[in-house]
């Protein structure tokens, strides 16, 4: 094959995926650069944690080998805990089943803040550039930003996340993002000394408890609270005294895809007594996180979730192209966005460097796209009946978050 000249990527959002594919690039010395809406690195929060599965192993291959260990990112240290993902059926609090990480089905549940910044490594990333617009012209690709800039390259990379200005570019005036119809309050609170440890033996990492509805009674709605340790807190000698702790309630809830959904609305005290009430059918061991969080805790306005599936027609074979939640946003009831969005980037970062190795581009970049989509669309659709779905099997998914399920007796913690 003819070698191409080395092409110049433009990835449009420095989150999970447009960094990793910003490293697997690096590694392959393709040029590139990451342009990120937010100002500064730290201008607004990560969010909490999330859950790496079934795709360490590969991160590990794609990314160079000047990394520091992946390991750093743990949302556990200090803490020398497996990470540990639980469901409840929210009345059983005795039935512990899901997974735990092991040397042959390990999980990572990564800080949100620290994997941004692991991800950023040897990444100069050009913050408070807002993509604004797109021109294609005589093979190259030209971004417009909100600031007035703008950078011309071979290929652009839409990574900029569920509302992507890249898939606008692509769709028109045909954007076909849909509301999920669950309405979600979330809160936060720091817990310490015998809270921080009843919380850890309900789960290292994260638990869900599900209240399904019971059928013979409309009035009642499916119900889920997840909650999860975003960091433990450690005092001046470094010892682990607490930690910080959120939770999202789950109810379903049609009136949530409107133009102005009622939680948007609410006031930190109205979505706090919201979940209290939603959260009755839980046992108490569930439900004390909720009534430990105080209105402050609250986070507004809450999360709406979205999903979208496209099709091949909606991405050219060409020189841009989507990643990520860009490509196929959905709920975070199967933990599989961030997960997808790695798995992107790696095929991406795959197709490129055959280009600049002389392959052809329109093959490549078709191939991408469609095992990309094909793999989106199919967790999309998954994910759209997992909420009901999870809800009414309780505690007993067979699988969850990449591997099989399994019954987890509690075990006591002394920090
Ligand atoms: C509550 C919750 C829990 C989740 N838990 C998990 C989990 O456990 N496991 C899992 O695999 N997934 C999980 N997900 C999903 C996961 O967070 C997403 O799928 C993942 O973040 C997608 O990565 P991304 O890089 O495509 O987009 P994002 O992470 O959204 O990054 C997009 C970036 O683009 C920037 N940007 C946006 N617009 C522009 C623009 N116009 N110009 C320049 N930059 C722009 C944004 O500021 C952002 O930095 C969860 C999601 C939620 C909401």
């Amino acid at each position: 094959m003819a070698s191409n000249p080395s092409p110049h990527v433009l990835i449009i959002g420095g989150g999970i995926g447009g960094l990793t594919l910003g490293q697997a690039l690096r590694k392959q010395d393709i040029s590139f650069e990451v342009f990120e809406r937010d100002t500064e690195a730290n201008s607004r929060s990560q969010g909490w944690a999330i859950l790496l599965h079934t795709v360490l192993a590969q991160l590990k291959a794609f990314l160079p080998e000047d990394m520091p260990p992946i390991e750093t990112v743990n949302h556990l240290l200090p803490l020398d805990l497996p990470a540990q993902i639980i469901m409840y059926d929210g009345a059983r609090p005795d039935v512990r089943v899901g997974s735990e990480s092991t040397p042959e089905q390990p999980l990572l549940r990564a800080n949100r803040g620290r994997l941004r910044d692991w991800l950023a490594t040897s990444i100069p990333i050009r913050f408070g550039k807002q993509a604004v617009g797109i021109e294609e012209n005589d093979g190259r690709v030209t971004v417009r930003f909100k600031d007035g800039t703008s950078s011309t390259g071979d290929f652009v990379v839409g990574a900029d996340g569920k509302h992507s200005s890249v898939r606008k570019h692509l769709l028109g005036h045909r954007d076909r993002l849909r509301v999920v119809p669950i309405a979600i309050a979330a809160g936060e609170l720091t817990v310490s000394g015998d809270e921080m440890i009843r919380q850890l033996e309900i789960a290292h990492s994260s638990y869900a408890a599900m209240a399904p509805a019971p059928p013979d009674d409309p009035s009642q709605v499916d119900v889920m609270l997840f909650t999860g340790l975003a960091q433990p807190v450690t005092n001046s000698d470094g010892k682990v005294a607490g930690g910080d702790y959120y939770w999202l309630i789950s109810v379903a809830d049609e009136s949530i895809a409107t133009e102005r959904p009622w939680t948007a609305a609410a006031t930190q005290e109205e979505l706090l007594n919201w979940s209290k009430e939603m959260a009755k059918p839980l046992s108490e061991e569930f439900r004390r996180i909720v009534d430990l969080t105080p209105a402050e805790g609250m986070r507004v306005p809450p999360l709406i979730l979205h999903d979208i599936e496209l099709s091949s027609q909606d991405i050219p074979a060409g020189r841009v192209t989507l990643l990520g939640d860009a490509a196929h946003c959905m709920a975070p009831y199967l933990g599989e966005g961030g997960v997808i969005a790695l798995r992107d980037s790696f095929d991406l970062a795959h197709a490129l460097t055959k280009i600049s190795e002389g392959g052809d581009m329109k093959h490549y970049m078709a191939a991408y796209r469609d095992t990309m989509l094909e793999r989106g669309v199919a967790a999309v659709r998954k994910t759209r009946n997992a909420f009901g779905k999870l809800c009414s099997t309780a505690c007993a998914p067979p699988v969850a978050f990449g591997y099989p399920t399994v019954e987890l007796p509690k075990k006591k913690i002394v920090l």
